[in-house]
């Protein structure tokens, strides 16, 4: 099962690789403001389906809000450690 430190290292791998396909590469490509449009679009995903879908749902919807955040830190060059130092 994939954590979220092994995703960031295979997406800091496609970021630096920018492999053909990757959907990873073209966000990055479409920058910040555009990466923190769907974090807001992921973030009300969430919450509306933990008011009004499964909890399988719920945690999908999660899943794809961290794969966000994770591309909006590698677009500023921030690691989890420099979230983690937060917590
Ligand atoms: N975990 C994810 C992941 N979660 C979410 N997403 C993206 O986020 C979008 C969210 O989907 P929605 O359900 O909101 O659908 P949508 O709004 O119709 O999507 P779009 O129209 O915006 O593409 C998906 O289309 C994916 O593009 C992800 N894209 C990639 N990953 C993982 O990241 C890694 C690298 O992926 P690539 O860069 O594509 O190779 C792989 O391990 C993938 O599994």
């Amino acid at each position: 099962m994939k954590t979220f430190d092994d995703l960031f290292v295979e997406l800091s791998d496609k970021a630096r690789t920018r492999p053909e396909g990757s959907g990873t590469v073209r966000e990055l490509d479409a920058g910040v403001h555009a990466i923190g449009k769907k974090i807001v679009e992921e973030a009300a995903e969430v919450w509306m389906a933990a008011e009004y879908q499964s909890d399988e749902e719920t945690a999908e919807e999660i899943s794809q809000l961290l794969y966000h955040l994770q591309v909006l830190m590698l677009a500023k060059g921030l690691a989890p450690a420099d979230v983690y130092r937060h917590l």
